[in-house]
């Protein structure tokens, strides 16, 4: 589904400007369709830099400046190839280095995002979401359309702020000290909630502990019920951190497979399945296989009501 005209871009304190929802946004919504990627650096262009400064900390201000000024000149012949109203949009999104230092490839690497095959592009309307650790909403770029769109990950309420994460969704996982580290690139200290909540990194450890519990091959040791409890306390834990990516889906069909086996009340096996289904349907709807697969885990068929 596409909702737009969803929300307004507006000051956020101590972020500049941000996205705010102007509606509630349903899970799976995309907010931003068809944001064309205007500049572009080829991964292969950005490995020549990086061949000729091996010696540069990726994160030092050095590194940025030197990389400021080394694509500049392309980036600037590429700007001025497009149409007047959109080289004053870019020359008015944010840079890094501030106000009085801003450039057009400043500007580029404080918004650029990374295409399938990992050039960086500059998308105008998705430059304009911040980042958090509990993000809500993810960037998704489309090499065959050479756009970007975003899309809710969970349901956002009107007058929250929209955020995408700028690290990878493994990232998400790692203690604050060190996602706080990766997105100094970017300029700022991350102070999201989960940044500011002291028992967060202890929830993201415990999903990390129980994550690779369930990939060791000894798990089929623990008994079925222990197996379920620790699958159930881990989903909770996702959503507790609003942890959408880097395994949540693996701990809910963890838990709809096992609430079957640990003979749980058939309500709370059926809030599962829907669950399950829904995240299916709204995140991998051309996966008829996955559709398929959820329902045989769950013993249901597609006729039921809410699964159809
Ligand atoms: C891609 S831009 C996002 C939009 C930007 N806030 C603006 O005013 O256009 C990235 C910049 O936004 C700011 N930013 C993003 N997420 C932030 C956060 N969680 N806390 C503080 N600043 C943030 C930083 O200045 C960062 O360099």
């Amino acid at each position: 589904m596409i909702q737009r005209g969803t929300y307004q871009v507006v000051p956020m304190k101590g972020k500049g400007l941000g996205a705010i929802a102007t509606t509630f946004i349903k899970q799976g919504s995309v907010i931003v369709d068809s944001d064309p990627g205007l500049l572009r650096v080829m991964i292969r262009e950005m490995q020549v830099f990086d061949q000729q400064h091996l010696d540069l900390d990726r994160r030092s201000e050095c590194y940025f400046d030197l990389r400021a000024t080394y694509f500049q000149p392309m980036l600037e012949e590429q700007l001025l190839l497009l149409p007047q109203g959109l080289q004053e949009a870019i020359m008015g999104l944010h840079d890094r280095a501030g106000e009085a230092s801003k450039s057009v490839a400043g500007i580029f690497f404080t918004n650029a995002i990374a295409t399938e095959g990992d050039d960086f592009v500059l998308c105008h309307m998705v430059g304009r979401f911040n980042s958090s650790c509990q993000q809500n909403a993810v960037y998704e770029w489309c090499d065959r359309e050479a756009s970007a769109s975003v899309r809710a990950v969970w349901d956002i309420a009107k007058g929250e702020e929209i955020c995408i994460f700028y690290g990878s969704t493994g990232d998400l996982l790692k203690p604050r000290r060190e996602r706080q580290e990766f997105l100094r690139y970017w300029g700022f200290t991350c102070a999201c909630s989960s940044c500011m909540d002291p028992l967060s990194d202890e929830r993201r450890a415990r999903i990390l502990e129980i994550k690779r519990a369930f990939e060791d091959e000894n798990v089929i040791k623990i008994p079925i019920i222990q197996r379920y409890e620790l699958a159930k306390e881990q989903l909770r834990l996702y959503q507790k951190e609003r942890v959408f990516f880097s395994g949540y889906f693996q701990a809910l069909t963890n838990c709809v497979q096992l609430s079957q086996s640990a003979h749980e009340e058939p309500q709370e096996r059926r809030h599962l399945a829907e669950l399950a289904v829904h995240h299916v349907k709204v995140f991998f709807p051309q996966n008829d296989h996955l559709l398929k697969e959820c329902h045989k885990a769950l013993g249901l068929t597609s006729a039921e009501p809410n699964l159809a």
